[in-house]
């Protein structure tokens, strides 16, 4: 995001040379003993800009750029005039904090400068700290790794860490801070200290088995436990597919015949935004699969427009029923959308007998059933269909239902998303179900060894995953890639 500068405080740092020893595969090894620095706020003009430094140097820089023999008190805000040490010209009058390690965000000594954001005060700055020695420009994510490195948050709260960064939405920002708040971390700790306290009986049944003094019951209550603990991780994995669409974006598929207005309804939703999709009055004017990330009631989500289902038309057109269906299947949820004054025609018939009425095939799936152009039925008319399943009324062209459909949107995406402000804390990456899913199958072999000392090393293999999913013995290919969805200041 920032190479520009970047670039500029690199070259004062070391010249060009030191660029080329930069790692390809994300943040240097912790504790390299360098003191790192970076713009940690975003780029642009701004009121303040946040530059903040960490290492052993950081100090030394500070004193350095404010002209100043003592360190201002720590974790108190001092004003300061900044100059530039190597030719003393003023640079801004800037606030100062002085975080004396360990008590600091990375564990080392840190200070942050909050400077006038303009674009030369924020280049001249970073520069002044290239010339300090033993400073050097920060990768992407370093803050945080080094943060990691001396204890100061573990894996899954560094996960949490780089969602909320990253969080577009309210439901996201929520998850992010459950999981920055280590609700994730703690549930594994307690689980790995179940399995050690398993794995205690189980070696005292090894080493004492035949001795009178050891309590009865131990390889009992080990049993005991480790079931208990399946029955734990069996319920999070079954849920584990909610938090990655939290993170990720939840699959919503419009779908019904020609012309019921879906291309109308994913234009409304997707707001303010130009339009996605073509309206017109002549059937099948959508043909391809259009996909738009939005924002429903909190949740991310993307939104796909699809071609109206019917048979017996062009090839193009069939090419792109045959999408519609695709993608239909990839769904999480289903729009399904019909015409409420165009309910007895074949095409409304046909889609409610197959798509409505077989859906949702597994229970993954869900549908929310839409009758569209509600203006068209006259109000003192018998309204539509009574056969019909559970469904909202709908007018995209006078927006009346659509706050009804908001709502319906959101405890469906709920549902399908998990609620991060209840319940459990979710799984929200593919590696926490990894460990979950390789913790229950060592509790598998555990359950099925005859032979105890294999039933010790499964229950080890078992705590294994779990520490491993906070980060403990985490191998370094895993650390860089958690680390490389940071940017450059965090
Ligand atoms: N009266 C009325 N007309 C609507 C409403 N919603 C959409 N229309 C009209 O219905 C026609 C079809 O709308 P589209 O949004 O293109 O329908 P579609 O389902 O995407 O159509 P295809 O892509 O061809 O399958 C257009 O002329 C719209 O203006 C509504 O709520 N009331
Ligand atoms: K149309
Ligand atoms: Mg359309």
């Amino acid at each position: 995001m920032w190479r520009g500068l970047w670039t500029l405080a690199a070259q004062a740092a070391r010249g060009p040379r030191r660029l080329c020893t930069r790692r390809s595969s994300g943040a240097p090894a912790p504790g390299s003993g360098a003191t790192i620095f970076a713009l940690s706020s975003g780029q642009g003009r701004c009121g303040i800009a946040v530059i903040r430094t960490s290492g052993p140097s950081s100090g030394h820089a500070l004193r350095i750029l404010s002209a100043a023999r003592d360190l201002p008190p720590a974790r108190h805000a001092s004003l300061r005039l900044l100059s530039d040490p190597r030719s003393g010209e003023p640079l801004d009058r800037a606030l100062v904090l002085w975080f004396p390690g360990p008590r600091s965000f990375t564990g080392e000594d840190c200070v942050e400068f909050h400077v006038h954001g303009g674009p030369a005060v924020v280049s001249g700055v970073l520069q002044a700290l290239g010339s300090v020695p033993g400073l050097r420009p920060a990768e992407a994510g370093e803050f945080t790794r080094r943060a990691f490195a001396n204890g100061k948050l573990n894996l899954t709260e560094v996960e949490g860490l780089a969602d909320l960064i990253h969080a577009e939405t309210e439901a996201q920002r929520r998850q992010a801070l459950r999981q920055l708040d280590g609700e994730l971390g703690h549930l594994c700790c307690g689980w790995a200290e179940t399995l050690t306290k398993a794995l205690a009986h189980v070696e005292a049944y090894i080493d004492f088995g035949e001795d009178d003094n050891l309590e009865e019951g131990v390889l009992e209550q080990a049993d005991i436990e480790v079931r208990a603990l399946e029955v734990a991780l069996g319920a999070h994995l079954r849920d584990a597919r909610r938090g990655q669409r939290l993170r990720s974006g939840a699959h919503v598929v419009v779908t019904g015949p020609p012309n019921a207005g879906k291309s109308s309804l994913v234009n409304l939703l997707s707001e303010c935004r130009k339009p996605v999709s073509i309206v017109s009055p002549e059937p099948g004017t959508t043909r391809d699969v259009l996909e738009t990330s939005v924002d429903l009631a909190g949740f991310p989500v993307l939104l796909s427009d699809t071609a109206g289902l019917r048979e017996g038309v062009g090839p193009v057109e069939q090419e792109g029923v045959r999408r519609a269906r695709e993608r239909l299947e990839q769904a999480d949820l289903i729009l399904a959308m019909l015409d409420a004054s165009d309910l007895a025609s074949p095409s409304s018939c046909n889609f409610l007998a197959t798509v409505v009425a077989q859906s949702p095939s597994d229970s993954s799936q869900r549908l929310l059933l839409v009758l569209n152009k509600s203006d068209l039925l006259s109000p003192k008319g018998p309204g539509p269909r009574r056969d019909l399943p559970p469904h909202l009324l709908l007018s995209c062209l006078t927006g009346e239902g659509l706050d009804g459909l908001l709502e319906a949107l959101r405890k469906e995406l709920a549902a399908v998303c998990g609620d991060p402000s209840t319940g459990s804390p979710l799984l929200t990456r593919a590696r926490h179900q990894h460990h979950l899913q390789g913790c229950l199958d060592a509790l598998g072999h555990y359950k099925q060894s005859k032979d105890l000392a294999l039933a010790a090393e499964a229950l080890r293999v078992a705590r294994g995953h779990l520490t491993q999913l906070t980060g403990g013995g985490g191998t370094e290919e895993i650390l860089d890639i958690i680390f490389r969805d940071f940017c450059v200041g965090k």
